[in-house]
């Protein structure tokens, strides 16, 4: 590999079917570090219909279909970021109250693949049965879920890095489960104290880069403007299809 490439490797997430001496700055979706491969295509939702939610990780679905799974502290906009994503108010149920999710929930997407809505993590005073052990729960589910294509992993990126996402960024890594981080919130630019968006997210990049050959993909968004939904879209037909090989 070429000086040029490695560092592009460090930087950009380069997907499957693209060299990284040949990626030019078009190829990269906007508000991100993803470059568009050939695997990339129809992206659009046509319909979601929810299917189950599971309290178990052997509950869940059993029908091999390629699944994405939300995942966030509590109150990240995990819930918000899939109603922007299938256009619908209320797929996945919102709540500025932390703990709303409390099971894992599987939307079948163009009767193709699963979004899954997990519980936050991160969060204490929830409701008794939402203090489930996340460990146990969730953990279970990313280890033996052969079906997962990706975590996306939410990062609020109007608040600066905080400790126990960087935890769970680490623990993804370290067990090889591929992650893309969705900062959410993006539409707080005036942030009434600390940094803007774009200052929490380079200094939580910062933080992950000691831990990463390559840094895994990151991309912008808000559910409120819309914002990196259409790009979030095609990155997950790109992993998608990949997968379906
Ligand atoms: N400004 C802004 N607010 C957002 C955005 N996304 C979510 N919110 C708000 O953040 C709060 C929490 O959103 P949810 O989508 O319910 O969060 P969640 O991660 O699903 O929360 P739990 O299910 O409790 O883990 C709500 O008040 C949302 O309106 C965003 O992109 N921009
Ligand atoms: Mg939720």
């Amino acid at each position: 590999m070429s000086d040029a490439a490695r560092f592009v490797r460090t930087v950009l997430f380069v997907p499957p079917g693209v060299d990284p001496d040949e990626v030019t700055e078009d190829m990269v979706l906007p508000g991100s570090n993803i470059v568009v491969g050939p695997y990339a295509g129809d992206s659009r939702i046509k319909e979601v219909e929810f299917v189950k939610s599971s309290g178990r990780a052997k509950d869940c679905p059993k029908d091999d279909r390629p699944e994405f799974a939300i995942l966030g502290r509590s109150n990240v906009g995990k819930s918000s970021l899939i109603n922007a994503l299938v256009r619908k108010k209320e797929v996945a149920l919102t709540s500025k109250k932390p703990g709303k999710t409390q099971l894992m929930n599987h939307f079948l997407v163009n009767k193709s693949w699963y979004i899954v809505d997990l519980p936050g993590y991160g969060f204490a005073k929830a409701p008794d049965a939402a203090q489930m052990d996340w460990s146990s729960f969730t953990k279970g589910y990313f280890l033996n879920r052969d079906t997962l294509v990706a975590v996306l992993l939410l990062v609020d990126a109007s608040v600066p890095p905080q400790k126990i996402d960087l935890d769970c960024a680490n623990w993804l890594g370290r067990n090889n489960i591929p992650m893309t981080f969705a900062f959410t919130k993006c539409d707080k630019m005036k942030a009434s104290k600390g940094k803007r968006p774009d200052e929490n997210i380079r200094d939580f990049q910062q933080l992950i880069r000691q831990n990463y050959r390559e840094h895994p993909p990151w991309i912008m968004t808000s559910s409120v403007t819309g914002l990196g939904r259409d790009e979030l879209l095609l990155h997950m037909s790109q992993l998608r299809n990949y997968w379906d090989q």
